[in-house]
């Protein structure tokens, strides 16, 4: 069978009657149409406008009038039963008025096998194909729900020796991949036709029945008998295999109360059949529409437990099941109606296609054997020595990785190809070597400058001590000043030291000209500080020291070895870069507050709109939760049995804050791209203040040639701020200077309106609780 997209297959079936109402009742010749004319009251007889309107006429699959129980199941449930085997979903489905036909129609009489319904032909056919159908093996499991008054109904479970009637633990569930079952609901494996009506008997002895003045044997209830089959392929070594469900569903009659006469207990099931018919009509009504993005499946058990079957990925068949007497002529066009609605739900069956991994992984191990020998083939072919695919041994790991170290040292001129996995392997070695490399240049590097690895220097009580007592406003502190300086002094051969002494010597000599100035004031003054600090113990390691400079620690001025420092030696750099900031350095310091001043805002705005993110996501959990408790549990009260329909409000208010998450969430993406981007320019500010610094340092103090060349102070840079990542440094070009700062201030303009205003602002209808964030303005 192919199905095709397209709208629900709908018949009506007549209940054979000797008082046929032929002036109400019309059965056009083409066996489609079928026409009411039904006028309620005789005096409108005399009006022929009114009885004009009086009439409808419904064009349907199918008109079944008259015709027998084989006719109906080859017109009706053939072509379903067909495409299940070929793994399309079906369904079909009885729909009327109590007494119409519906059980006959559907189950038919359990006597007569002429008089047979559509279960057992349904399943007397799926087992012809199934013996039919040799190159496939095919599972057949059934299973037979009923839902009365609400409650879900395990037909075959005393088959399993479990309680009638029982619902517990039985749950309509939704599942990707699965679609919608019944949690708890027997399936039995059934090997044959006989098995398989087996168990229909056995379920059809467990429906509920009454008896009422329109049918003696009136089912109370919704039953619907479901074949889940799965079928793989013998032929096809394909690792595809599709499964189908077949629902054939007998729903309970509607029933006016008046005519049926119920009472007590079968009232109160009326009462239940009633709502649920209405409930489906709703569906219905929804799916036809297909403007809707809701339908309100979930508001009965019986929607629910169908949703996956009334249409979509499914054939669907409905048959309506109406009386051929003038006394039912109401309940006969409201059915017809219904009827003529199932037309418009669309369709769009599909194959319901797995994979099976097992099957799947044979089957590319037999592929990746079959390329094997290909390549061979080819390797022979264009006389190619014959290359091994297999994973590289440990031997050839080790003849690799010998290669590329005489290719890196020059002694090898080049490695020649010879596989893939060859080249992983070579490629994996330079990695290695790559980062043994920087390995050693960091260790080198820490050699030099005396520095300790971040994690670990946040355990010296030092910066334990600047991690409380400075934030990001700190501005730039020297680290190494006096100790690395003295350290490096310590570390330099003889000949170097006496040079530097002498260039000290010289910077002495022009400082003492220019005594006046603040950078050697203060060295004193520090220098004499010192002096009356007798408490000061030297340290034996040289620590990299990372000072407040707001408040200079005395002990940090002294030079390792604690010798005080003399007058006529150059300051100590922590010093120095204090004078260098306010004086030659002003302006690029200045640049560099400004900068951190925008990254602190952006960051605090970061946080806070992060805030207000978690907050909009705790709120749609929080609604999430009790429009699922709505739609889940309902009140478990004795008499509240239909599930209900979360609050419209809730809806609407949950898709107003999935809206204004996903609003201020791209904000907040927008904001964090800002703050990666100030950060870079703090970091370029940085690097350009403490470069020119150096120049300055070196060359005020006269220091020697070599010492000019001599690389950035590190310590400088790592102490701005021991909570951020280090970023990469980059190049510093003096002409993108102007563009970042202008870039810098035009950020800075807008964090300012931004954070001039609250970033989450109320709405301005009281009491609401939907919340809107102000827009921020894009960066020209
Ligand atoms: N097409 C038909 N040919 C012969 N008998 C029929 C036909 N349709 C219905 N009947 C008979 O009418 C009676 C009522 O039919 P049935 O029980 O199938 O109605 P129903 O729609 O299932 O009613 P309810 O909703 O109350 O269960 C049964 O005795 C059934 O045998």
């Amino acid at each position: 069978m192919k199905a095709h997209s397209g709208d629900v297959a709908v018949f009506v079936r007549i209940r054979p009657t000797a008082n046929f109402a032929q002036d109400l009742i019309e059965c056009l010749p083409d066996g489609q149409t079928v026409n009411i004319y039904h006028r309620r009251d005789s005096r409108k007889l005399q009006d022929s406008r009114k009885t004009r309107q009086g009439s409808w006429s419904f064009r349907l699959e199918g008109v079944l009038q008259d015709v027998s129980q084989e006719e109906v199941y080859s017109r009706v449930c053939q072509r379903v039963v067909q495409g299940a085997l070929e793994g399309y979903n079906g369904t079909v489905m009885c729909f009327g008025q109590t007494g119409a036909g519906k059980t006959y129609t559907m189950t038919g009489s359990t006597e007569s096998y002429k008089q047979r319904g559509i279960i057992p032909r349904a399943l007397q056919e799926a087992f012809r194909e199934v013996e039919k159908r040799a190159e496939h093996s095919f599972s057949v499991h059934l299973s037979y729900l009923e839902i009365y008054n609400e409650t879900l109904v395990d037909l075959l479970s005393p088959l399993q020796g479990l309680p009638h009637l029982s619902s517990r633990g039985m749950v309509v569930t939704e599942e990707p991949g699965r679609g919608v079952y019944v949690r708890g609901l027997s399936l039995h494996p059934v090997h044959s036709e006989e098995e398989a009506l087996n168990l229909l008997f056995e379920g059809e002895m467990n429906r509920i029945i009454g008896s009422h003045a329109l049918n003696r044997n009136s089912s109370r209830s919704h039953c619907i008998f479901t074949l889940h089959i799965e079928s793989h392929s013998w032929t096809v070594s394909d690792a595809k295999y599709v499964t189908s469900k077949l629902n054939l569903v007998d729903l309970a009659g509607s029933e006016r109360l008046g005519k049926t006469g119920s009472e007590g207990q079968m009232l109160k099931e009326a009462t239940y059949i009633n709502k649920s018919l209405s409930f489906l009509e709703q569906a219905i009504l929804a799916l036809a529409d297909r403007g809707r993005d809701h339908v309100p499946f979930r508001q009965s058990k019986l929607t629910h437990a169908l949703k996956d079957s009334l249409g979509g990925n499914c054939n669907t068949v409905l048959v309506a099941n109406i009386y051929g007497e003038a006394a039912q002529i109401d309940e006969t066009l409201s059915t017809l109606r219904f009827a003529n609605r199932m037309k418009c739900v669309r369709t769009d069956p599909a194959i319901n296609e797995h994979m099976d991994p097992a099957l799947q992984i044979k089957k590319l191990q037999k592929e990746v054997q079959m390329l094997k020998e290909e390549l061979s083939i080819y390797n022979t072919l264009v006389r190619r020595p014959s290359v091994s695919y297999e994973p590289l041994s440990e031997a050839q790991l080790a003849e690799i990785n010998s290669e590329v170290q005489r290719y890196l040292d020059g002694s090898l001129k080049e490695i020649s190809i010879i596989s893939i996995r060859q080249v992983q392997a070579v490629f994996a070695q330079f990695k290695r070597a790559v980062q043994e490399q920087e390995q050693k240049v960091k260790a080198q590097l820490r050699q030099t400058y005396n520095l300790v690895e971040k994690d670990q220097s946040a355990n010296t009580p030092a910066v334990k001590e600047l991690d409380t007592s400075s934030s990001t406003e700190d501005v730039e502190a020297v680290s190494l000043g006096a100790s690395a300086q003295s350290q490096k002094q310590t570390q330099l051969p003889s000949s170097t030291k006496s040079k530097t002494k002498k260039s000290r010597d010289k910077s002495s000599q022009s400082k003492r000209q220019g005594d006046g100035s603040p950078v050697s004031r203060k060295r004193l003054e520090s220098a004499s500080k010192s002096k009356l600090n007798p408490a000061q113990t030297p340290e034996k390691e040289v620590e990299p020291q990372e000072p407040d400079t707001e408040s200079q620690n005395t002990e940090e001025l002294h030079p390792p070895g604690n010798e005080p420092l003399q007058p006529d030696s150059p300051p100590p750099k922590a010093e120095a870069f204090e004078d260098f900031k306010v004086g030659q350095g002003s302006t690029i310091n200045c640049i560099l507050m400004e900068n951190k001043a925008v990254l602190l805002e952006r960051r605090s705005l970061l946080r806070q709109l992060t805030e207000e993110v978690n907050a909009v996501k705790r709120e749609i959990d929080c609604t999430t939760a009790i429009i699922e408790r709505h739609k889940m549990g309902g009140t478990q009260g004795q008499y509240l049995v239909v599930e209900e329909e979360p609050d419209a409000t809730l809806l609407l208010q949950l898709r107003e804050m999935k809206a204004l998450y996903r609003q201020r969430y791209d904000a907040l993406r927008n904001i964090k791209a800002e703050v990666n981007y100030c950060q870079h320019l703090v970091d370029q500010c940085r690097v350009r203040l403490l470069s020119e610094f150096e120049t300055w340092y070196k060359k005020t103090f006269l220091l020697p040639e070599e010492e000019l060349d001599a690389p950035v102070d590190k310590s400088l840079a790592q102490r701005e701020d021991n909570q951020e990542p280090q970023h990469e440094l980059v190049t510093n070009s003096p002409s993108a200077e102007s563009f970042y700062t202008a870039r810098c201030r035009t950020l800075k303009r807008r964090s300012s309106r931004v954070l001039s205003c609250t970033p989450v602002q109320r709405n301005s209808t009281p009491g609401s609780r939907q919340r809107r964030l102000l827009p921020i303005l894009p960066v020209s």
